[in-house]
């Protein structure tokens, strides 16, 4: 069998929890990070980096997506090849919207890929699942459209969440970041019967919502009792955002992935207005932000 030299895969971002959701949903949006990987016969490791806040990314073996991709190669008892790796970043690094999703899918895709496809796509996402930790970003990322991922007796449940076409995400991503690993100190490990309760009863009417644009069923259900209390007071700016959202015609707001940005759900036809109020909420806050609507990717991480 004949290896290839290069690969090149392009990985959405993704916005995951969706309110009441916490660790087990997530959407692909269309917004991406494209990587190229090149065999290198003379031995080494080559990173270069380009695009917004380049050079905040690693440009060692501390690099996640070399990780990644090393993980692969350690995964199938191999030694990884040395590569050069051109990283377009086009994903915000840290701020909820799915960055080390990207990393850990295209560096486990592009292995995969170099070393002759020895791995299926569910052996991937268990592997890209273990690395992140929870599957609500590297599922979206590897598979497109809205994800909800389960554990079975075996393994993952993924199942395809419909999602009606005039519901539009609108993301307001502020000029700070925020570390997962930060967001999730401030969780507690335990939490009530009520909040529980509160919680499945609102992600049930989250999935009808999402397949029907109902409004009163999803202005009721982007409610949450188990991260964004918790999380709000390390998001300068929070209520106001929310409340200008929420009074520009969106559905509700929800804080995307593990925070900074924010994103509303809205009807396509307010989708504009509730951009604009929101980058004026934060403005008001001192916050600079960009502000886009960004359709759902459906088609997930791909290779050329
Ligand atoms: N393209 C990339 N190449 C290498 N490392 C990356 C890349 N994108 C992100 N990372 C790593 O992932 C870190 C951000 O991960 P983190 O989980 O904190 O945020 P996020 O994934 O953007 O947000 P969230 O998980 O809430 O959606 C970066 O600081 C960087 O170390
Ligand atoms: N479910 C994760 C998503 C961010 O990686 C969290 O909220 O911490």
């Amino acid at each position: 069998m004949s290896l290839v030299s290069t690969v090149t895969v392009k990985v959405p971002a993704t916005t995951a929890n969706l309110g009441p959701g916490f660790d087990c949903i997530g959407a692909a949006l269309k917004l991406y990070n494209e990587v190229k990987f090149t065999r290198l016969d003379a031995g080494g490791l080559i990173i270069q980096v380009s695009g917004a806040e380049a050079e905040k990314v690693q440009t060692d073996e501390s690099n996640l997506l070399y990780q990644a991709f090393v993980k692969l190669y350690q995964y199938i008892e191999q030694t990884p090849p040395s590569v050069k790796i051109e990283i377009k970043l086009g994903v915000p690094l840290a701020r909820g919207l799915g960055s080390s999703a990207t990393a850990i899918v295209g560096g486990l895709v592009a292995a995969n890929q170099l070393a002759g496809s020895p791995l299926s796509e569910l052996q991937v996402m268990e592997l890209a699942i273990a690395m992140e930790g929870h599957p609500d970003n590297v599922v979206p990322a590897l598979l497109g459209g809205c994800r909800l991922a389960a554990t079975s007796l075996t393994g993952w449940e993924i199942c395809d969440v419909t999602w009606h076409r005039d519901i539009v995400p609108v993301v307001a991503i502020p000029d700070f970041e925020l570390s997962t690993s930060e967001a999730r100190r401030v969780l507690p490990t335990e939490v009530s019967r009520a909040d529980a309760i509160f919680n499945i009863a609102h992600f049930g009417l989250l999935l009808r919502g999402l397949a029907t644009n109902r409004q009163e069923w999803l202005k009721a259900a982007l409610q949450d009792k188990l991260h964004q209390p918790y999380r709000q007071a390390l998001i300068p700016g929070y209520e106001a955002v929310n409340t200008a959202a929420v009074a520009a015609g969106a559905y509700g707001m929800v804080i995307s992935g593990a925070g900074p940005t924010l994103l509303a759900l809205a009807d396509a036809s307010e989708a504009k207005t509730v951009g604009t109020a929101m980058l004026n909420a934060w403005k008001q806050e001192g916050i600079t932000s960009i502000v886009r609507s960004l359709p759902l990717d459906t088609q997930g991480v791909t290779i050329s």
